[in-house]
């Protein structure tokens, strides 16, 4: 069975190949926005589900034995869902809400084969220290916030303003390597 990572991100692709499985890369493009009064958890697991989807589309008529893999990741706080800023002030606004309190990072995950689709969320506390205004701009001055949901990386320079998080580290990151394995073992996949 082929298994396929619709995505073009190349964190969720690290914790794959770390976790053991093979696998073919195919990106999805489809347009990533909530919809009106839609909940976090809703949302990223419809998004996780649509990349899944069109990929599957594109290549289930060549391939009818795929298996795809399509993930979304977000940061929510007070309800508001934090994607992926869209300018350097974008940036600064998420990160000046993010500054000295606690939200949740939830990552969708999305599996479709001929045999079923299945869709699961999990969801990480993240505590973040206060920072300050200088602090933000220097951040953002280093490039690192543009493409991260929430305008920070755990696994990069923001690690220094997080003392502790509650739940998996990987789904911060993009991928909740636990809970896809669980997936994709049920779907027959396991280490080579
Ligand atoms: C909060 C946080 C997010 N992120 C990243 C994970 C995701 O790649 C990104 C959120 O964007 P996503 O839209 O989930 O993913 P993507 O656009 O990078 O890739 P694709 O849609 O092709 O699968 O933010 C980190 O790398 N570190 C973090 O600490």
């Amino acid at each position: 069975m082929q298994l396929i990572l619709a995505s073009a991100s190349p964190r969720r692709r690290e914790l794959l190949t770390q976790a053991g499985f093979t696998y073919r890369i195919h990106p999805a493009h489809i347009p990533e926005d909530p919809r009106p009064d839609e909940d976090p958890i809703a949302y990223v697991c419809r998004l996780a589900r649509e990349k899944a989807e069109a990929v599957y589309g594109q290549l289930v008529a060549a391939e009818p034995g795929i298996v795809v893999l399509g993930a979304d990741t977000t940061v929510t706080v007070d309800g508001e869902i934090l994607g992926k800023p869209e300018s350097a002030e974008d940036a600064a606004r998420m990160l000046r809400i993010l500054s000295g309190r606690t939200h949740r990072v939830i990552t969708g995950v999305s599996l479709v084969s001929s045999v079923r689709t299945e869709t699961a969320a999990e969801v990480t506390a993240v505590q973040f220290l206060s920072l300050s205004d200088a602090e933000i701009q220097d951040y953002i001055a280093t490039g690192e916030p543009m493409d991260k949901a929430g305008a920070y990386a755990i696994q990069g320079y923001a690690a220094r303003w997080i003392p502790r998080i509650d739940g998996c580290y990987f789904n911060v990151v993009g991928l909740p390597i636990s809970l896809v394995a669980t997936m994709l073992e049920a779907s027959g996949l396991n280490l080579p």
